[in-house]
């Protein structure tokens, strides 16, 4: 069975609907670990109610960045991880930890990518006047947020809509999504085109199908 590290760093709950695939053997993985740069992150007491090994690592216990990379790094191998997800994982990865996962770690992001990578996406969108906002899984590589897409998840914006609205509306669609897409990566890249089109609405998508780890640029 294939084997998960998820990386959180608040309430967890993409992390609680990937553990919920699992357990009701949507997702046939196991997620073996999950680590938090914050100790009182929310999502850490949903792994241990779950029964999986968390671990949590302080920014402050380290030089830089690097040196707190290599060494959630040389713990989530000690895991034997085949896929690693971050799951409102807040922290900039350091290039050498990206090139030693690259093709086998995802992410989740709050925004249609290309758009608003980085932070305070919901904030950004409403101020554009966009008439839509939404959710992208995508492969991590050097450039933030800038990796190859894999689904996209897209709602309305509606005219009084808060932050909050936007956020509390996007979860449940990246609560759908994300579990649909490691599904896909530990499945071996089943179609993700209608997927792509239902969520859309629209024609078919672009497949997921094309991306191999070779295929991931830095
Ligand atoms: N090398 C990469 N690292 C990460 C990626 C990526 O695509 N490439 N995705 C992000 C996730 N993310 C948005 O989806 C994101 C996370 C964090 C930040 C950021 O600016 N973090 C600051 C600290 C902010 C804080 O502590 O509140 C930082 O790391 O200095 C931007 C985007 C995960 N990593
Ligand atoms: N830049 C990364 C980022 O902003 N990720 C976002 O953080 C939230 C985590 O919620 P969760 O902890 O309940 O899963 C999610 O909305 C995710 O898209």
């Amino acid at each position: 069975m294939k084997r998960i590290v998820v990386l959180i760093s608040g309430s967890g709950s993409n992390l609680q609907a990937i553990i919920d695939a699992c357990q009701l053997g949507r997702l046939k993985a196991e997620i073996v670990a999950v680590f938090s740069n914050k100790a009182d992150a929310f999502g850490l007491q949903r792994a241990q109610q779950a029964g999986i090994a968390t671990a949590s690592l302080a920014i402050g216990d380290y030089a830089d960045r690097e040196a707190f990379d290599q060494a959630l790094l040389q713990q989530i191998d000690s895991y034997q991880p085949d896929l690693v997800v971050l799951a409102g994982y807040m922290r900039i990865l350091s290039a050498p930890f990206v090139t030693h996962y690259r093709g086998r770690l995802l992410n989740i992001h709050p925004s249609l990518l290309p758009k608003y990578p980085g932070l305070h996406t919901h904030r950004r969108v409403i101020e554009s006047g966009d008439s839509h906002h939404g959710a992208s899984v995508h492969f991590v590589t050097e450039q933030l947020d800038g990796g190859p897409v894999i689904l996209q998840a897209p709602i309305p914006i509606l005219p009084n809509d808060t932050e909050q609205d936007l956020a509390t509306r996007l979860l449940s669609k990246e609560h759908l999504i994300y579990p649909r897409v490691i599904q896909w990566w530990v499945e071996g890249r089943v179609d993700l085109r209608e997927d792509q089109a239902c969520l859309d609405g629209q024609p078919l998508g672009p497949s997921g199908a094309d991306f191999t780890p070779d295929k991931i640029d830095g």
